[in-house]
């Protein structure tokens, strides 16, 4: 198959898929409230800065306020969710492309309202699927938009590109960075890295492990500053995350912060952080580089099937 013969079959499906996800969408019994699923990809331009830790506990505060939420563990690194929580995933999802099982049995539930889609395999492997693969795995996750309010991808860190294709994979990105000496150049380079190879044009700052809040705000109109000089992309600030040992008492005990400690002042940043996305809506949409009207329709976005 050539190169344009497979991006035709790939647009002819994604047009199918969309009508079929619209179809779906109108048909299905939806929250109230909700205007529809939300996919907010959490990444950094470096390891080790908290994406784990905010992703889980932002997902159960989200949780908390009644929001079914579906956590992407696609980081395959040390801070893999399942190596933290001691989870053996049941099936893998080669399993799940050779269709021996669905995407539905490899969630693991983590309680509290809570679902998790152990991706880290996949992610490290992203690259290596055939675009056939690639859409297969597109497919099985759009099946289980219906099940979800709220999607967060935990990815790895940096610019590789399996890391920054499952970044880009949501419509929504939240960039978390720390108060370090290089934490800005990370930052600045992730933003240029997504903006650049696909089109994302907002992002959503969070700062973690700040002394205080005038801190997080000033690391981030510096930033804010450095992007505006160079780069044609929006950013947001979505407030800062406080150092707090409680996160790494909650991670040594594998728990969360709303079970371990529900009254600490870090668990209340969290249900802030969680107030603030569910209330105002999504923020730091990616701009769709695929055939519009099929995109338009689509919250995984498949902009690698096109390549
Ligand atoms: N606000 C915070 N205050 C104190 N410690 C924190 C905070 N946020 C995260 N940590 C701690 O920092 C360490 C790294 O956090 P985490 O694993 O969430 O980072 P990560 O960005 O996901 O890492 P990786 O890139 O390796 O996946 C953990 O020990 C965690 O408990």
């Amino acid at each position: 198959m050539t190169a344009s013969r497979g991006t035709t079959d790939q647009a002819d499906m994604l047009r199918q898929l969309a009508g079929n996800a619209k179809k779906r969408v109108s048909g299905a019994p939806r929250r109230e409230h909700r205007a529809g699923l939300r996919v907010i990809s959490v990444t950094s331009g470096k390891a080790g800065v908290g994406k784990t830790s905010v992703t889980i506990n932002l997902a159960e505060a989200l949780a908390l306020r009644g929001e079914r939420v579906l956590v992407v563990d696609a980081d395959h690194g040390l801070g893999d969710l399942c190596l933290q929580f001691g989870i053996l995933p049941s099936y893998s999802l080669s399993q799940v492309l050779a269709n021996e099982h669905t995407l539905e049995e490899l969630l693991v539930d983590l309680g509290q309202g809570v679902q998790l889609l152990p991706a880290g395999t996949v992610s490290q492997q992203y690259h290596s699927l055939s675009p056939s693969e690639r859409l297969a795995l597109f497919q099985a996750m759009e099946r289980l938009e219906e099940h979800f309010d709220m999607v967060l991808i935990d990815t790895g860190a940096g610019i590789p590109a399996n890391v920054t294709g499952f970044a880009s994979a949501a419509r929504e990105v939240m960039l978390v960075m720390t108060p370090e000496a290089t934490s800005i150049t990370d930052a600045y380079t992730m933003v240029k890295t997504l903006s650049g190879r696909y089109g994302a044009l907002k992002f959503k700052f969070l700062v973690n492990r700040c002394r205080d809040a005038e801190e997080g705000a000033a690391l981030f109109r510096k930033l804010s500053a450095i992007t505006g000089k160079f780069l044609e992309v929006s950013l947001e600030y979505a407030g800062c995350i406080l150092h707090d040992e409680l996160l790494v008492e909650s991670g040594k005990r594998r728990g969360t912060l709303s079970r371990l400690f529900p009254d600490a002042t870090v668990t209340r940043h969290f249900a802030t952080l969680a107030q603030q996305l569910t209330t105002e809506g999504p923020v730091g949409a990616v701009a769709t580089p695929l055939d519009p009207p099929a995109a338009r329709c689509k919250e995984w976005r498949n902009h690698e099937l096109s390549s």
